[in-house]
């Protein structure tokens, strides 16, 4: 799999006497096989314009996206959304929530099902499958939201901000959580956060990026998932020097980017 994005602009055209806006600039990046992006940046840089883009909801203004060498040109099975509101359907249960995607598809009932319930299980989700989601705890829906978007067998999973409504100890467990499905699924992942931390630990790939209008200022290689999935524990590789001296040049950036736009 590879996902191109090649000198892409974005303008939201003015409405209701509202000038436009220059969202995104010139964003040039590449996904590949396996690679797991973070996009981290000041609020209103453009990071949900750029996961709107890549799922098909948007069209760019200018420039072009290509996904294995074809353009995007609208949603498709070959990328799944997870939201941070988990967008699932109240009056279904966990089952018919995870199995939705495939029903849309038109795949037949016991199939459905049959593959639901892999990803029910790979999510710890056993035993709920007739749980109405409204009874689940925010955590334990998020995870209904990832079974549900993983059934489909997307070649890119687009997550924006999807940790962002969890306590900070069920955090840290969905971060390890979506880790190890990451590294058995080799899905590659695009993950909006706001959290430093969380970004550091879960990428192999960190994009920072500025304002006004939405561009990409720096990127970084990550090697921390690889140490947590090689054995060494979360808490451990957050602590340590490297961690934490990158988590200090990335919050520079982004307070001198924050400073920016309030001035
Ligand atoms: N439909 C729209 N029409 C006009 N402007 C929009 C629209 N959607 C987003 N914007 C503006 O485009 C800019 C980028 O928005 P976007 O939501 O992509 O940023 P973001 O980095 O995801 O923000 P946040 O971190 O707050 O979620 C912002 O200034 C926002 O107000």
């Amino acid at each position: 799999m590879r996902l191109n994005i090649d000198d892409v602009s974005v303008v939201y055209p003015a409405s209701d006497g509202r000038p436009p806006v220059a969202a995104l600039s010139k964003i040039m990046l590449e996904i590949g096989d396996s690679e797991f992006v973070v996009a981290l940046g000041a609020s209103g840089c453009g990071k949900s314009t750029l996961l709107n883009l890549i799922a098909g909801f948007l069209a760019p203004t200018s420039g072009r996206l290509t996904l294995d060498d074809a353009p995007v040109r609208g949603p498709g099975a070959d990328r799944a959304v997870v939201f941070q509101k988990h967008a699932l359907l109240p009056w279904f249960d966990v089952l018919d929530n995870v199995a939705f995607g495939l029903q849309v598809q038109g795949v037949a009932l016991a199939a459905r099902y049959e593959t639901a319930n892999r990803f029910i299980e790979l999510l710890g989700l056993d035993g709920f499958q007739k749980s109405p989601v409204y009874k689940l705890s925010g955590g334990m829906q998020q995870r209904v939201g990832i079974a549900r978007a993983l059934t489909c067998d997307p070649k890119i999973l687009l997550m924006d901000e999807p940790l962002g409504a969890l306590d900070a100890l069920t955090r840290e467990k969905a971060q390890e959580l979506i880790l190890s499905i990451w590294n058995e699924s080799n899905k590659s992942v695009f993950f909006i956060t706001h959290s430093v931390e969380e970004a550091l630990f879960m990428g192999t790939k960190l994009i920072v990026m500025s304002p006004r209008p939405g561009r990409i200022t720096h990127a970084f290689d990550l090697p921390f998932s690889r140490q947590f999935l090689a054995g060494s524990p979360a808490r451990g590789v957050k602590a340590s020097p490297e961690f934490i001296n990158l988590r200090e040049q990335v919050l520079k950036i982004i307070f001198a980017d924050e400073e920016a736009v309030a001035t």
